[in-house]
């Protein structure tokens, strides 16, 4: 994608990165070491435009480090980051954020001070007329089943509501990408089932790619096209769930952690 910003590094060629045009996200010998510690471990990853992608692993695989580096929350020792055709690697994360790429963790940073339909003014702010601002809460706060608890305190509302509150902010800005790191932890088992159902219908009818990471295999199953699994830092496999499910080495991995 031709760029007049001067901050973006062109993406070279794509015989010359491999980065194929429907990728919307490569890493490329993506690398992060704490002290002696290497954390990411030359990562090379891609996810194609649309693709809802599950991360799993087990306790320090480096999970959270490799999101947190396609972020803009940690700075990589090495290695490169493309999006959506142009190198990000240096862009701090609130200019990742205008790009299109949304970022979502475990905790949900909503205002909890504020309603549901005050909160969903702040994102519509940037990108909105204020003429259009009543037409389009509405709209958010019925797409995701919100309309009831519009002028609730973000603050009293269940944890699912609030992911939904923040999920549904963070579509506001028409992402091409999502990252979420554990959506479901903590949340009921209908809540979970809402969730699920939710990042399937935005990968659907918004055509907008994830990558989740996550422990809960059930989850994990209901909405991933592909899984990527990192042991040490490393991708170990890649594949459909049930490849990556069956697989005796990477049961071997997830065994070595109970030892
Ligand atoms: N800020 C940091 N400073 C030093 N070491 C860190 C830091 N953040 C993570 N690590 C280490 O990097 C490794 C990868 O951690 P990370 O949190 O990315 O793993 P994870 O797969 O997300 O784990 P979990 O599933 O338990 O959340 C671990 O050994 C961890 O202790």
């Amino acid at each position: 994608m031709a760029t007049s910003d001067p901050t973006v590094k062109e993406s070279p060629a794509v015989a010359e990165t491999g980065v194929g045009t429907d990728t919307i996200l490569q890493t490329r010998d993506l690398r992060k070491q704490f002290g002696g510690l290497t954390a990411t471990d030359d990562v090379d990853f891609g996810i194609e435009e649309g693709e809802l992608r599950c991360l799993i692993g087990p306790n320090g695989a480096g999970k959270s480090t490799f999101l947190k580096l396609l972020t803009g929350r940690l700075e990589p020792t090495a290695g490169t980051i493309y999006y959506d055709g142009e190198e990000i690697t240096d862009l701090a994360s609130h200019e990742r954020v205008s790009r299109g790429i949304s970022i979502k963790f475990q905790v949900p940073s909503i205002y909890p001070d504020l309603s549901v339909r005050e909160n969903l003014r702040i994102p519509l702010q940037r990108v909105e007329q204020p003429s259009e601002f009543d037409r389009r809460t509405a709209e958010i706060l019925d797409r995701f089943h919100l309309a009831e608890t519009a002028d609730e305190t973000a603050s009293n509302l269940s944890h699912g509501q609030q992911q939904r509150l923040e999920i549904a902010m963070a579509m506001t800005l028409e992402p091409k990408l999502m990252l979420l790191d554990e959506p479901v932890a903590g949340l009921s088992v209908e809540e979970t089932r809402e969730i699920a159902e939710l990042l399937r219908t935005i990968n659907d009818e918004d055509d907008v790619a994830f990558i989740v990471i996550e422990h809960d295999i059930d989850f994990v199953e209901t909405i991933a096209d592909r899984v990527t699994v990192l042991h040490q830092g490393a991708i170990f496999t890649e594949g459909t769930i049930d490849e990556v499910r069956d697989d005796p080495d990477v049961k071997r991995i997830y065994l070595g952690e109970e030892q």
